[in-house]
């Protein structure tokens, strides 16, 4: 009998599926040469299951990087992207190799492709991005970011929130959700005030249906949808939730371009009102409609400020006022402190901020534990680069994993307890106790809107602990003030919530 005929003889069905089966597991393991490790792939889907249905990815990527390293690999059916974690290799990659790593994956995750494009700030890259953010950065600096007339904006925008809120007050108990729909639209009449030069009625039906459309957008992970993994889908029929988040984007660029008509009629070029009216003036009276500065980049890069300026930071007002119940001697504390500071009841100022270190170890440690953006937004790399010892491929999705930064037990013994202390040093002074700490992210493409959250967030926090005392109604039960859930952004669990305004 010939070695052939010998082979055949075993050939059964069974066995040629078990053969092709281990080559198909085999061929799905294939990677370039050098390049990051990773867990095992399924053939075809590849890492999926990872990402589909997680309640925290962040969580679990940090988990597969204490096994395969502070660089690994993943394959979500035919996307191949790179998880960065830690301080170290975050900073090799978006600060000391930072040209290499701007790219943004508006052509490799299709609700990006299809919902949002590469227009505008957010994932726009190559010279019309550096152009737009340069723009952007000194009309911020313009309409007042840092400057008084700002800090006056944001401070009335707290006194209309109060006012909510003392009704609020006299429904006894509500849903935290609630408050923080009613945050939202405090928050984001602050970036309507710079960008169209005028806030909206909390109670306005177009107002609260859009800011209810973006934070659903950002509850959802758009890595675990299925047409990123799959892109002949889009082809067939695109899921309810994909078009769903696609629908939510057209809706947005719907209501900023009637801002801009609205713009168009009253324009005076030589009253500069905000960034509509200076882009205007822009592309407009300097005929400059160059990539950056056509009509649909200024829409989409109005639209970027409008959604990445809203959903943070009045999530990040959410769960502070969840801290604050459940650690009622913190709250005590900060009270105590503010009080001591600002006295007479008057607002509170930014120049007030040096004298509070106590609110400022809060708010660090606040945004350490919570994660708000816990993945970041996804970066890409523009060319092959080295990191960390791999080579990863041009055009490779890398998210750098900012959990695990923040919850890095060599950076912050005992990362999952929530203590402002760690903030204040033995003079009694706030300080930054490791370098590990980038709610922000880092480098070229670090968060644009850093300076006005921190303002925003600062004054908020500061005038709310001084006109209201938060707890839960008794009997009810306290929430784990500890993040469990996030799409893009962390959600605060819900739970009910009592607002008593101090005498
Ligand atoms: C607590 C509040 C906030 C947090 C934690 C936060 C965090 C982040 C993070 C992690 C990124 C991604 C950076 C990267 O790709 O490496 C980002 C990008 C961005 N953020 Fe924020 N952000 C906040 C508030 C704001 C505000 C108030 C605005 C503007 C009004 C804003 C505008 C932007 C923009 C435009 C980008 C994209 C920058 C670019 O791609 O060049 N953010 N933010």
């Amino acid at each position: 009998m010939s070695i052939t005929q010998l082979l055949l003889s075993y050939l059964d069905v069974p066995t040629v599926l078990i053969f092709l089966i281990i080559l198909l597991f085999l061929v799905a393991q294939r990677k370039p040469h050098r390049y990051p490790p990773g867990p095992l792939r399924w053939p075809v889907i590849g890492n999926l299951p990872i990402v589909i249905g997680a309640k925290m990815q962040a969580k679990d990527f940090m988990k597969i990087s204490q096994k395969h390293g502070s660089v690994f690999s993943l394959r979500l059916g035919v996307l191949d992207m790179v998880i960065i974690n830690g301080y170290d290799a975050i900073h090799e990659a978006f600060s000391e190799k930072a040209e290499l790593f701007t790219g943004r994956p508006h052509d490799l995750i299709y609700i990006i492709q299809k919902g949002i494009g590469k227009k505008g700030l957010i994932m726009n890259e190559g010279p019309s991005w550096h152009e737009l953010r340069k723009m952007i950065a000194v009309a911020f600096r313009d309409f007042g970011v840092g400057k008084k007339t700002l800090e006056e904006r944001i401070l009335d925008e707290c006194q209309a929130l109060f006012e909510v809120l003392d009704s609020k007050q006299k429904a006894q108990s509500i849903q935290s959700t609630n408050l923080q729909r009613t945050l939202m639209s405090a928050v984001s009449n602050i970036i309507c005030s710079i960008t169209f030069g005028d806030r909206f009625q909390y109670t306005d039906k177009q107002f609260v249906k859009l800011l209810d459309s973006l934070a659903r957008f950002f509850r959802t992970s758009a890595l675990a949808l299925p047409e990123n993994a799959f892109p002949f889908l889009r082809f067939i029929r695109t899921s309810s939730q994909t078009e769903d988040m696609i629908g939510i984007q057209n809706d947005l660029r719907d209501f900023v371009r009637q801002q801009v008509e609205k713009h168009k009629e009253t324009f005076d070029p030589d009253n500069i009102r905000d960034i509509v009216d200076l882009y205007l003036q822009v592309t407009g009276k300097e005929k400059r409609q160059t990539k950056a500065f056509s009509n649909e980049s200024m829409v989409r890069a109005i639209v970027d400020l409008f959604s990445a300026g809203t959903e943070t930071t009045s999530l990040s007002t959410t769960w502070a006022i969840l801290f604050l119940v459940c650690y009622p001697e913190i709250q005590r504390e900060l009270h105590k402190e503010i009080m001591q500071v600002i006295d007479n009841g008057r607002r509170p100022s930014l120049q007030d901020k040096p004298h509070l270190p106590y609110v400022q170890a809060f708010i660090s440690e606040m945004m350490r534990v919570v994660n708000i953006a816990p993945t970041s937004v996804p970066h890409v790399t523009q060319d092959e680069v080295e990191l960390c010892g791999y080579v990863i491929p041009k055009r490779t999705v890398c998210t750098a994993n900012i959990y695990s930064v923040h919850m890095d037990p060599k950076e912050w013994p005992e990362p999952e307890e929530f203590r402002p202390e760690r903030w204040i040093n033995k003079n009694g002074e706030f300080y930054k106790p490791s370098k590990a700490f980038l709610p922000f992210s880092l480098g070229p493409r670090a968060c644009l809107g850093e300076q006005l959250a921190r303002i925003e967030f600062f004054l908020f926090l500061t005038s709310m602990v001084q006109q209201y005392e938060f707890s839960t109604p008794i009997g009810a039960q306290l929430p784990r003030p500890f993040p469990e859930r996030s799409g893009i952004t962390t959600t605060p669990p819900d739970y009910e919530l009592y607002i008593m305004k101090r005498e």
